[in-house]
């Protein structure tokens, strides 16, 4: 299976270290802007480059702003785009353009990142949902260069600050390295606007903390995920690649679990 990947981050680096160590899995391609100064063999200059190594499957790790500029392109290439910047989705212009593009070309795939049980919420929706609640919790370093900064000051808390209550739209839009697992809550449960979301910062925070409630006459499901950050960024979550590696070999696989 070849495999492009756009973005060289903390994701990207880490994802392709896991892939390179698989045989059956071959990365074509890497796309990166700025471009990065190592793995020159395989770094390409731009998406059209990426496209004509002819992969089986790009995966996107690089930010709201490199899908929203390189997603259409690849859907109507007619190769399958796996996702881990699904806030990007909050913006419904691009969410449309992205459905339109997946319509008459490759499919949009949509990884859970650092989230667990998403596979529950999708089941639960199709049972019926009344409610969906989120809580996000991170250490201050995870906050820094975002919006928080103007709502909490991150640098003398002592306890766990609750700094942004609103919808999942809101948070995805306005947190885009760090609620992206919000708006795979809203995909697959309840959808942007009625998705409850908290924000929290706790200096005591061991990794970064997902958990979500989703009720309705089924019963309730409630998760709680901890996960540890990538060396590269305390913003993400190590589960966050590992996601994209179960995803790349699930979508490979001829047994899916
Ligand atoms: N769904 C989830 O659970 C999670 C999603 N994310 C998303 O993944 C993204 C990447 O995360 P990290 O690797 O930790 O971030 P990072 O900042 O370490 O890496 C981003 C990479 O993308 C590249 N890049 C930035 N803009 C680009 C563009 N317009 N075109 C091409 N390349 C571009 C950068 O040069 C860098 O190599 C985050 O921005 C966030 O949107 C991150 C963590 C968890
Ligand atoms: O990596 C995480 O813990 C989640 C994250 O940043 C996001 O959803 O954007």
């Amino acid at each position: 299976m070849k495999i492009a990947v756009i973005g060289y981050g903390a994701i990207g680096r880490f994802l392709i270290e896991q892939l390179d160590a698989v045989p059956d899995f071959e990365i074509a391609a890497v796309y990166s802007v700025p471009a990065p100064p190592d793995r020159a063999e395989r770094v390409v200059d731009d998406l059209d480059a990426l496209l004509a190594t002819r992969p089986d499957l790009v995966v996107e790790c690089a930010g709201h702003r490199a899908l929203s500029e390189c997603g259409e392109a690849v859907l109507r290439s007619g190769v399958d785009l796996l996702v881990v910047s699904v806030g990007a989705l909050a913006d419904p212009a691009l969410e449309q353009q992205l459905r339109t593009a997946a319509r008459h070309g490759g499919r949009l795939l949509i990884a859970a990142g650092a989230l667990s049980g998403l596979d529950a919420l999708s089941t639960a929706r199709e049972a019926g949902l009344d409610s969906v609640s989120y809580v996000g919790k991170k250490a201050p370093a995870a906050w820094t260069n975002t919006p928080a900064e103007d709502m909490v000051d991150l640098t003398s808390i002592t306890s766990a600050v609750t700094f942004l209550e609103c919808d999942a739209r809101t948070a995805a839009l306005r947190f885009p390295q760090n609620a992206n697992v919000v708006a795979a809550i809203a995909l697959a449960g309840l959808g942007f606007e009625r998705t409850q979301v908290s924000l929290v910062v706790d200096p005591a925070s061991n990794g970064n903390n997902h958990s979500f409630v989703a009720r309705g006459a089924f019963g309730e499901i409630a998760m709680t995920t901890r996960s540890a950050t990538l060396p590269a960024n305390p913003k993400t979550s190590m589960l966050a690649p590992y996601s994209l590696v179960q995803t790349i070999k699930k979508h490979a696989g001829l047994i899916i679990v």
